[in-house]
């Protein structure tokens, strides 16, 4: 496979051709822009010398990682591409000697096809035959294998059920090598081995929402953001990516994400959690003196401990839920065209003419359906704002045709005057309009079981309970000066209803990561905050952990957020973070409950070790067993390692149990923004989205996790994080239904045999 391969001697001697071409661009770079200058626009061309000349050093030895063997069907021609993370032109003869990875041809080497294959340039399609599809291994400019899998792996696809291949966890020899490669935990570029399926969503149309259900390890947010590389690579007229968001659950994962970033060339994008981002925008709408409570008290109530607190849950979960909902939003609207239907008084406009005694009047209902129904798309400012522009033009005609037909002669003094006069009368004439606050419609309308009862949709589920409970609720939050995180998206989209959004379409390209952790009209606030529905939404259903928010479906954003659009739904059901043994008790869990649209993960072909299950007579115990196994793995090489508790509370108590005997253990909390190496303790809920070497699941017993939906996806979420080790840990009343059926995946272990 490796120096035995037959094309071993010429590719070598190729890569030793392109390492010498590449010191030879760096020799002439070094020199070109050694000398300051005061030229400015030699300034920025040696600036982007500099960013070249950075990294040919830094890839020198590596320069590509494929090469694909394409006939043009036009000429029969046949091109040997290489592929690397980014292009190499020669100087001299501005050849091409590596092609980036995001350039159209280049997906040839992705996508899964060899015959009747094509790419995309903004010239047409460009049809062919791919003949060779090889990839490199390469160390320090010497190749230690070559794996020409690719093609024979679409072939051996083509005749039978592709299907067949993911039942089997298929996996091609060069990605199975740099799997196992793995023993760094964090995120970082996979452009050598993106899979078909994953290139199709990186490489999507621009223009449209992309909708991704992934299961967890599927690489949604890995590829959402090599999406972002994509689209700046072969957009860069037209976006920039200081206009790209990428939104994410909490401030640990955006430091986590944003160590990839400069690695894909797009590390000026902008990052931030909904709230933050939400928060700052809403924060000029609230009365004075108004705060937004702290977010992490709804999941404190939901997943901490506490007596008495099923009825504050029922009710929290009605309020948050119905104001993530579209159903909220159609209540804003139905309380809208209300009010502007009610309150505004479309009276007769009228004045009349001293000098003639004419009078000049528009009718109340030419008025009204001015504004209800030609300018009924614009915001509310902005429907004001038209509606004035127009009765003054209208006013002003009347006013020159009458005066024609005097035959009197204003001069410019005078009508200017005449001017001021009729804008004095729509002065006045507005000022009996109501100005409609934001935030005030808002809390008005949230705070009434009345209002609510009266413009919410008919057909709420468990409607007279849901609205009893917001309004009550809310008008308690609200008699505290406070507003909620839940508020936020309801907020902004009056704000857009009314004044028309402060950031509409204020970013060139949204990614929404963990999108079952949004709402559904939160996820609406940043498309219209997005040009052109130029969103990318990844997300797992099964991993959605709070049942009070959240989406449940992807219907809700297909058949509701984005109907009427050109959405693009796509599924990915490949897992390539943990081993077939992690995944296997995983999914055991997911198969106890009932959820409609579950998509169980397919692990790739790695193996490993069993997890481990050791089970603690007193719970004192546990946490020993917590030093001896999380010892045991930082012995072993493991450099990341996650000590997972329910709740904070329990992640706080077992940190002080564990002090003396793991010292370097950090304890992370939500508002944490460092992600540290090593061993942490941090509670289930906040490591969506992050994976570890390795995970110690702590108190994995009945207690802590019932046989129900929001119990289960917790714990999916927990065991699926580690790439190498899981150890699951069980205290006081026995293992957790819900791991039942995963034991016998697990090697039950005792102290004495860890
Ligand atoms: N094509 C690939 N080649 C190599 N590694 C891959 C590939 N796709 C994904 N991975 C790896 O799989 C792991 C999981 O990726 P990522 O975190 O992006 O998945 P995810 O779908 O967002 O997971 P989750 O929903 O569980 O948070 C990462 O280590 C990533 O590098």
């Amino acid at each position: 496979m490796t120096t035995k391969h037959s094309a071993y001697e010429l590719e070598q001697k190729r890569l030793d051709e392109t390492i010498d071409l590449i010191d030879k661009e760096v020799d002439w770079i070094t020199e070109e822009i050694k000398d300051p200058t005061d030229d400015y626009v030699k300034q920025i061309v040696n600036a982007g010398l500099a960013k070249t000349l950075t990294y040919l050093t830094q890839s020198r030895l590596k320069p590509y990682f494929g090469r694909v063997d394409f006939m043009k069907d036009e000429t029969y021609d046949t091109d040997s591409v290489y592929i690397g993370k980014r292009g190499v032109v020669s100087s001299d003869t501005m050849d091409s000697i590596v092609v980036d990875w995001r350039a159209p041809v280049a997906s040839l080497y992705y996508s899964g096809e060899s015959k009747d294959a094509f790419y995309r340039t903004p010239q047409g399609i460009v049809r062919g035959e791919v003949k060779l599809k090889r990839n490199f291994a390469i160390e320090e400019g010497k190749i230690t294998g070559i794996y020409d899998g690719a093609v024979k792996e679409t072939i051996n696809r083509e005749m039978s059920d592709p299907d067949d291949f993911l039942d089997e966890g298929y996996i091609d020899e060069f990605l199975s090598a740099s799997l196992d490669q793995t023993n760094d935990s964090r995120l970082k570029d996979i452009v050598a081995t993106i899979q078909s399926e994953q290139n199709d969503i990186i490489r999507a149309e621009k223009d449209r929402p992309i909708l991704v259900q992934g299961v967890a390890g599927s690489g949604k947010t890995t590829i959402a953001l090599h999406r972002l590389s994509y689209l700046i690579y072969n957009y860069q007229d037209s976006l920039a990516s200081k206009r790209f968001m990428v939104f994410a659950p909490n401030r640990l994962f955006l430091t986590y994400i944003s160590e990839v970033l400069p690695e894909l060339g797009v590390e000026d994008v902008q990052q931030s959690t909904f709230m933050d981002w939400a928060a700052k925008l809403v924060k000029p709408l609230m009365n004075k003196g108004w705060r937004i409570l702290d977010p992490n008290k709804p999941l404190q109530l939901f997943f901490e401990e506490g007596e008495n607190r099923e009825a504050q849950r029922r009710e929290a979960r009605h309020r948050m839920h119905l104001k993530g909902s579209l159903a909220c939003k159609a209540t804003l609207d139905a309380y809208l065209a209300d009010l502007i239907e009610t309150q505004i008084n479309y009276k007769r406009l009228s004045f009349i003419y001293s000098r003639t005694k004419h009078v000049f009047a528009i009718d109340g209902s030419e008025i009204k359906k001015l504004f209800m129904e030609h300018y009924a798309n614009l915001p509310f400012r902005e429907r004001l704002v038209q509606l004035r522009k127009h009765l003054k033009q209208q006013l002003n005609k009347m006013v020159y045709a009458h005066l024609r037909e005097l035959k009197v002669d204003l001069d410019k003094q005078a009508l200017a005057k005449f001017e001021k006069n009729i804008d004095t009368i729509l002065d006045k004439y507005f000022a009996a309009w109501p100005t409609l606050d934001v935030f005030s419609v808002y809390t008005g309308l949230f705070a009434s079981q009345e209002l609510l009862e009266k413009f919410a949709p008919v057909e709420l589920e468990n409607r007279a309970e849901v609205l009893a409970d917001t309004a009550r609720t809310s008008a308690e939050i609200f008699a505290a000066e406070r507003i909620e995180t839940e508020d936020l998206a309801p907020l902004l989209y009056l704000q857009h209803a009314l004044e028309g959004m402060s950031q509409a379409g204020s970013f060139d390209h949204a990614v929404v990561d963990e999108a079952q952790d949004l709402s559904a009209l939160e996820i609406l606030i940043v498309s219209l905050a997005t040009k052109r529905n130029s969103v990318t939404i990844v997300g797992d259903i099964a991993q959605g952990i709070h049942a009070y928010r959240g989406l449940h479906s992807w219907d809700e954003l297909m058949k509701g957020v984005y109907a009427g659009s050109s959405v693009q739904f796509y599924k990915l059901e490949q897992s390539y973070r943990s081993t077939v043994e992690i995944m296997t008790c995983a999914n055991e869990v997911l198969a106890k409950i009932d959820i409609p649209d579950l998509f169980l993960a397919k692990p790739v072909l790695r193996h490993g070790t069993k997890p481990l299950y050791q089970h603690s007579e007193k719970a004192a115990d546990e946490a020993g067993a917590v030093i001896q196994h999380a010892t045991k793995l930082a012995d072993e090489g493991f450099r990341s390692i996650a000590i997972v508790a329910k709740s904070m509370e329990q992640c706080k108590k077992l940190h002080k149990q564990i002090k003396a005997g793991l010292p370097e253990a950090v304890l992370l909390s939500s508002k944490d923004t460092e992600f540290p190496e090593g061993i942490v303790v941090m509670p289930a809920y906040m490591t969506k989205g992050l994976q570890f070497d390795a995970v110690i699941l702590v108190g994995a017993d009945t207690e802590n996790y019932g046989r129900n939906e929001e119990d289960a996806k917790l714990l999916y979420v927990a065991m699926t994080r580690p790439v190498h080790r899981l150890v699951v840990l069980s205290a006081k009343n026995g293992l957790t239904e819900l791991l039942q059926t995963a034991q016998v995946y697990m090697e039950q272990v005792t102290e004495q045999e860890v």
